[in-house]
């Protein structure tokens, strides 16, 4: 379970100039849950994700997995955790694009020196084959569609078998029909036991989710 509690953020822009991006924001998240957050621009749906995520120490207030406060961890702890459990996946994809799509998703197992290449290489087939993408594994990053590219980024959040996936506007680039495919592919990640948290533009990403947070100026409405 992740706790958020009475989490505030203020960016700080110098000559007393900041912006106060988090206002008092607490809820939980429940092992399984599918959350939404959904929003205006500038509303402060990223910077709450990158909160939660364990990248972006809040001013105030605290992030706890499991009740371990993230940020009480020494910094290299933090993203080992982070290495671990969390997988990340972004609206612009973040593919490296000269790296065929096996090399992709191999790159989160890396610093975890525990796996031997050829549990390196059933990890990789595995997590391509769930995305429905093991017929692509040899073709570069920038040789894919958009939507592929967004499989490959699935494929490898999921390599590591972390516990919970955070999502930012996964659908962004998307068509309708490959928004519809990824949110579906999303949803089955979610039934296998996957905590997800999404922000979404789109109205129609929320259907069916746990739960969905509307943030308006920093603050859950
Ligand atoms: N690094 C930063 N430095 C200063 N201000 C920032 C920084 N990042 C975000 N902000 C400001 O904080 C507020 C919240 O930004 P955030 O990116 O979290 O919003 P958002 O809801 O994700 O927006 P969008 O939907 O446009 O991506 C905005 O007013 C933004 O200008």
């Amino acid at each position: 379970m992740i706790k958020i509690e009475r989490v505030s953020h203020k960016y700080n822009l110098g000559l007393s100039n900041e912006v106060k991006a988090l206002n008092n924001v607490s809820f939980s998240i429940n092992d399984g849950d599918f959350i939404g957050i959904i929003g205006h621009s500038g509303s402060g749906k990223t910077t709450l994700l990158n909160v939660i995520s364990g990248l972006l120490k809040p001013s105030e207030g605290s992030v706890t997995y499991d009740d371990k406060e993230i940020y009480h961890l020494a910094m290299n702890h933090t993203s080992q955790f982070r290495n671990r459990n969390i997988g990340f996946i972004f609206q612009d994809y973040y593919l490296e694009p000269k790296f065929t799509a096996f090399e992709n998703v191999s790159i989160p197992l890396m610093p975890q020196k525990e796996w031997s290449l050829k549990e390196i290489e059933s990890k990789v087939n595995e997590a391509l084959d769930l995305v429905g993408l093991a017929h692509r594994k040899h073709h570069k990053a920038y040789q894919l569609s958009g939507g592929e590219k967004q499989r490959v980024a699935i494929a490898r959040a999921i390599v590591t078998d972390a516990k919970v996936l955070f999502a930012d506007e996964p659908t962004g680039n998307l068509d309708s029909k490959n928004s519809h495919e990824i949110m579906n592919l999303l949803r089955n990640l979610n039934k296998q036991g996957k905590t997800i948290v999404l922000i979404t533009h789109k109205n129609e990403d929320t259907i069916g989710l746990s739960k969905v947070l509307f943030l308006k100026d920093g603050t859950v409405q």
